[in-house]
C-alpha cells in the first residue's frame, strides 16, 4: 500500500543534495527583524544552527509567506537571501528562495539574483493583486520569471488561501516542461487533496511535490508528497521528521499521534488568534532566538496571548529545546 511513496524516497536519499530536490521536512523560515523593524541579519547564523542542531532540520525555504516576503522590499529580500545562502553553506542540504512578487519585473530581478548567489531552487507564488484568470496566463507569468534563472530548479508555490488564485495546479502542470525546462515541482499549500493527488499522479519522477498544510501533512503523504514545507517545522521539525519516518515505516498509529499533537496546537492557537505575528513569537519563545516583531500591518501578540500558546506548546511537546 505504501510502496508508491517509499521507493521514491529511498532513491532520492541516495542521490546528492543538488539532485534530491525538495524532500523531507523543510522549514519555511521567519525573517528576523530588529525591534525597530529593520532586517536583522546577524540572527541568521544562530537560526540555522538552531534548526540543524536542535530540530534536525536540514532544508529551508526562505522569504516565503512565513518570511513575510510580500512586506519586504526587493533590496531587503536580496540581502536576506544572500545571508541565508551564505550561512547555510555546509550546514543545510537545500536552500530554496521564494522570488514571487506582485510585479513581474521584481520577480525576475530576484530570480536572477537567486541564481547568482547559488540558491538550490527558486519558488514563485502567483501574483494576487491582479490575478491570472487561466492556467495559461499563470504559466506564461511563471515562464517569464524562470527564464531569468534557467539553471536553477523552479517550483510553483500554490497557496490559494492567501492569493485567492484558484487555478487547479493539475491544469498548470500540463506540458509545463515544454515551457519551463527548469520546472522541478510544486509547493502545494492548499487543502484540495484531489488536486494535489492529481499533481502527484501526473508528475515526473524527478519532480518534488511538497505539501504545505502542516496540520494535515499525513494526508499529503498519503497522496504521495515527497516532503513538506511549513512554518511549524521551525519549532516542531524534529517531531515531524519522526512523523514522516513513522509513516514511511507503516506505523500509522504513531504518525497519527504526532499529527494530532500538532493539530491540538494549531486548533488551540486558532481559537485565541493565530497569525504570523503569533507564530513568529512562538518561534522566538521556543528557540530563544530574538526574531523581533513582524512588520506592519502585522503586530506582536500581547504577552498573555503569547504565553498561553507557549504553554500549550510545552504541554504537548514537553520541553523547550533551547533551555
Ligand atoms: C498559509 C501558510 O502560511 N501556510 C504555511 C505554509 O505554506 C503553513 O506552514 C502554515 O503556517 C501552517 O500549516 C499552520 O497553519
Ligand atoms: C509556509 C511556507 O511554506 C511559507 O512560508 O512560504
Amino acid at each position: 500500500m505504501f510502496s508508491q511513496v517509499a521507493p521514491q524516497t529511498k532513491v532520492r536519499n541516495m542521490t546528492s543534495a543538488a539532485e534530491t530536490g525538495m524532500t523531507g521536512i523543510i522549514a519555511a523560515v521567519f525573517t528576523p527583524l530588529t525591534p525597530e523593524g529593520e532586517i536583522n541579519l546577524p540572527v541568521i547564523e544562530p537560526y540555522i544552527d538552531y534548526l540543524s542542531k536542535k530540530q534536525n532540520v536540514k532544508s529551508i525555504f526562505v522569504n516565503g509567506t512565513t518570511g513575510e516576503s510580500m512586506s519586504l522590499s526587493v533590496a531587503e529580500r536580496k540581502a536576506l537571501a544572500e545571508e541565508w545562502c551564505l550561512k547555510a553553506k555546509g550546514n543545510m542540504d537545500q536552500v530554496v528562495v521564494h522570488v514571487g512578487c506582485m510585479s513581474l519585473k521584481d520577480s525576475q530581478e530576484l530570480a536572477e539574483h537567486a541564481a547568482q548567489i547559488g540558491a538550490d531552487g527558486i519558488a514563485v507564488i502567483s501574483p494576487s493583486f491582479f490575478k491570472p484568470s487561466t492556467a495559461d496566463d499563470l504559466k506564461e507569468y511563471l515562464r517569464q520569471v524562470a527564464i531569468k534563472a534557467p539553471t536553477v530548479p523552479f517550483y510553483y508555490y500554490h497557496v490559494p488561501s492567501v492569493t485567492g488564485v484558484k487555478v487547479p495546479v493539475r491544469d498548470l502542470l500540463h506540458d509545463i516542461e515544454k515551457l519551463i525546462p527548469s520546472f522541478k515541482g510544486v509547493k502545494f499549500s492548499g487543502s484540495d487533496l484531489m488536486d494535489f493527488g492529481q499533481c502527484v499522479s501526473h508528475s515526473r519522477p524527478h519532480w518534488s511535490l511538497v505539501y504545505g498544510v502542516d496540520e494535515q501533512l499525513i494526508s499529503g503523504l498519503a497522496m504521495g508528497a515527497t516532503g513538506a514545507v511549513g512554518s511549524t517545522y521551525n519549532y516542531i521539525g524534529s517531531y515531524m521528521k519522526e512523523m514522516m519516518a513513522a509513516y514511511e515505516s507503516c506505523d500509522q498509529l504513531q504518525a497519527r499521534a504526532i499529527q494530532f499533537k500538532l493539530q491540538e496546537l494549531i486548533c488551540f492557537s486558532m481559537k485565541i488568534g493565530f497569525d504570523l505575528g503569533v507564530n513568529k513569537q512562538l518561534m522566538s519563545d521556543v528557540s530563544g532566538l530574538d526574531l523581533g516583531p513582524p512588520r506592519l500591518p502585522l503586530t506582536r501578540p500581547t504577552p498573555e496571548h503569547a504565553k498561553a500558546i507557549l504553554q500549550k506548546y510545552l504541554s504537548l511537546f514537553g520541553y523547550c529545546p533551547f533551555a
